[in-house]
Order: C-alpha cells, then structure tokens, then sequence
C-alpha cells in the first residue's frame, strides 16, 4: 500500500515516523498526550532518510520508507541528534540499507557508537557546517546548534526547498494524525504543549536557543520539519520562531504567581489558599502530591513570581518539595522570578531555611519569607498583606 499523500511535508519529502499514542513518561517527562517521533524520507536520486524512530517502532519506520522506495535506493541517513527516541531504530535500519551511509556531526558519531557499538560496521561520514551533502538534485547543510539540547544536536536544511530538519527544535509531545500546527483545530494547545517541552527540556539552553536562532535568521524557512509532534509550514513558521525568540530573551514571563506546596495535615495547604486569596495577580496552584514535575516546570515557565511552601518534617523541607524546587533549579526556571517561601513547624523552622539556601545555591531572589508555629494568626496575615503590597 503506497503511503498516505498525507505524508508528502515538503516538496520531495515524505513523513516516515512513527506515532506513539499510549507512551505516558519519557524520560521522567510525563507526556499526557503520548509522542511522535518523526523521521523524513527526502526523495533525490540519492534517497536520504533524515533522522529514526525509537527501537520499538525500528519496523514501522522500515514499512514506511518501503512504501515509498526501494531499501537499496537509501544512499544516506543523517542523524541530527543520538538521543535514543531518534536514534533507536538506526542499529536495525543499517542491517536493511545496504547502501546507505550515516551522515552526522563528530560528537553524535562518538554518541552513536557508544550507544550502538555494532554500528562500527557501517560508514559514516562527518559533517559541520561548511560540508555540506551534495545529493544529486538537491544540498543539504548543516546547523550544529549544541546543547539545543545535546552536545551533538545540529539542525539540517535543504534550501532547494527551504525545508529546516529541526529534531528536538521546535517539537512538542503530541500523539496526532496531523503533521503540521495548522490542520490541528486547537493551535493554543500545540502552542502550550511546546511550551510544557521547552520548559521541560530546553529550560537550560536559552543561549544556545540564542545562537540556533542566529544560525537560521539569515535563511529561508518555509517549513520546519520537527523530531516530535506538529511540524510549522507557511504562517505558522514565523509563529514557532517567535515562540523561541520570545524565550531565549527570557521575555515570556507574566504578571503571574505559581504557588507549589506540600502539606500533610492541612497548614501549609491552607496558607497556600491564603496567598492565592491575597494575591492581585494571576494564580496557578500546585499541590505536589497530586501534580507531576512536567506540569509545575510549564506553570513555572511563564510565571514572574513563584512561592514554595513546605512544613518542617524529621527537621527539614519534605522530600517532595525539595525535589520539585530541585528540578524548577536544573531547568533555570527561578531566573529572574521573586521567590515567595512559606513553612510551618512544631518546634524548631528548618524548612523555610532549606528552601531559601537551595534557592541562593541556584541563584533565585526571596523576596518573602513566612514561617509560624503550628497555626497562622493574625500577626502572620499581617505580613503576608504587608509583603504583598511590597511584592506586586
Ligand atoms: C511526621 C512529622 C514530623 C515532624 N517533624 C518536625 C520537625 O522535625 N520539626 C518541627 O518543628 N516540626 C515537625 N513536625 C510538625 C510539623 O512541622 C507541623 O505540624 C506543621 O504545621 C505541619 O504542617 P501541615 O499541616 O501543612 O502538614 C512534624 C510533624 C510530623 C507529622
């Protein structure tokens, strides 16, 4: 059965990934809403398939390329990135592509052979950006962009149709039928889900998104293929370039307050109510035992102020606050927002004092501290209400 015209993204280019509709956690990413990884067949008399699939779907991705050439006629397969969701299938694709040849930047070489020793069998050949692969009838060159999220990652672009291969850049965590942003009824939500992927995964990469972007402002994109999820064509590419942009200045913060709080007999529940209460600004409210780190990382990331409450157990913050503000730190998400910390204790305050020390280790600004013992008076409302006015 040929492939779906569907699949055809591009002049000369064909869709040949595989949808992962029931994938819940990747790599302690909770992807409510499964996954695709997308890989791309650039027809050419020298086939190049651009990028894999995960291990799992190796015979899918297989099935697809057959429905649109030959196997033998694969002359090269470009590998943007090693991480295994693009790189799985590769091992067992090389068994059946007698032909082809690996195409990848020097440090996903060593990735990929650390990954998949077996791999040594086959030929590679090394690339940057001023070598460019000369197919037949069509270029394609290369955009090392590393640390956008790899050391490895590079971009590739074809500018006989100015089609941008893009990997993790510009992707989200969708399962869907759809290929690009503009056939899905609710572009908001393809627009959140990049959002939820950047704070998650790009949190700590706003230089190199700097400088990916630098690599790409000077040429022509009408199409931006992603590794997951909708691709961007037309209109819709200046609107995925300018989600990045936005971030990579930092600029998408909001006049918003993210409360993330834990509470065993209802304190610190209640204080977080209190402050949702005062606030004057936007709240979103987190409540660690029910809401995952995927979810408080994107309600993070657009919040100009945030506030972590705790009790004191066993002498220190709860474990679950600590890691939750632990992995807010790793992804860069306290930089430039005010901090709000609250606790309360029987005896002795430790947890205000963990969080503000985890939060001066990873350079945030406290702008409030409350602490009280066991119940809140009117003293302590006092204070919030004080702080408040100061805060907002
Ligand atoms: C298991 C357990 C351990 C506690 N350990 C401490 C402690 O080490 N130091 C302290 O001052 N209070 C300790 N407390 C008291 C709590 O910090 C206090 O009751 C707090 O107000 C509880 O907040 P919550 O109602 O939001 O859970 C402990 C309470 C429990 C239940």
């Amino acid at each position: 059965m040929p492939l779906a015209s569907k699949e055809i993204v591009a002049p000369d280019v064909f869709w040949v990934g595989s949808i992962d509709w029931s994938v819940r956690v990747f790599h302690g990413y909770h992807t409510d809403e499964g996954t695709s990884y997308n890989a791309y067949l650039l027809m050419d008399e020298d086939v190049t398939l651009i990028d894999t699939v995960k291990q799992s779907f190796s015979q899918e991705l297989i099935e697809r390329i057959t429905q649109v050439t030959s196997l033998d006629s694969v002359k090269y397969v470009i590998m943007n990135h090693a991480e295994n969701d693009h790189s799985g299938a590769l091992p067992y694709v090389m068994t059946l592509l007698k032909n082809a040849t690996i195409v990848t930047n020097k440090i996903c070489m060593e990735h990929l052979l650390l990954l998949y020793p077996e791999l040594r069998h086959y030929p590679f050949k090394i690339v940057n950006n001023s070598t460019p692969l000369v197919l037949k009838s069509h270029t394609i060159q290369f955009l090392q962009v590393p640390m956008l999220h790899w050391p490895d990652s590079m971009f590739s672009y074809c500018p006989d149709i100015n089609t941008l291969f893009s990997n993790d850049g510009f992707g989200q965590h969708i399962a869907c039928s759809e290929r690009f942003i503009d056939q899905v009824p609710l572009q908001d939500h393809v627009l959140r889900q990049m959002r939820e992927y950047t704070a998650n995964i790009l949190g700590p990469c706003q230089v190199p998104l700097q400088h990916a972007l630098k690599c790409i402002e000077s040429i022509q994109i009408d199409t931006i293929l992603t590794g997951h999820g909708c691709s961007w064509r037309d209109a819709s590419v200046q609107l995925a370039l300018s989600e990045y942009s936005i971030f990579a200045q930092n600029k998408q913060l909001k006049r918003k307050l993210s409360i993330f709080f834990h509470s065993l007999s209802g304190t610190v529940k209640r204080t977080a109510e209190l402050l949702a209460q005062q606030s004057p600004i936007q709240i979103q409210m987190h409540d660690l035992t029910i809401d995952d780190l995927t979810k408080c990382a994107l309600s993070a990331f657009d919040s100009e102020y945030i506030a972590f409450g705790s009790p004191t157990i066993y002498g220190q913050v709860t474990p679950l606050v600590e890691s939750t503000l632990q992995y807010l730190l790793n992804l860069h998400l306290f930089k430039s927002r005010k901090v709000i910390l609250f606790g309360t204790f029987s005896w002795a305050d430790k947890a205000v004092i963990d969080m503000k020390q985890l939060i001066k280790n990873g350079g945030g600004t406290v702008v409030s501290e409350i602490s009280f013992k066991l119940q809140m008076n009117e003293k302590i409302k006092e204070q919030i209400y004080e702080d408040f006015k100061l805060i907002f």
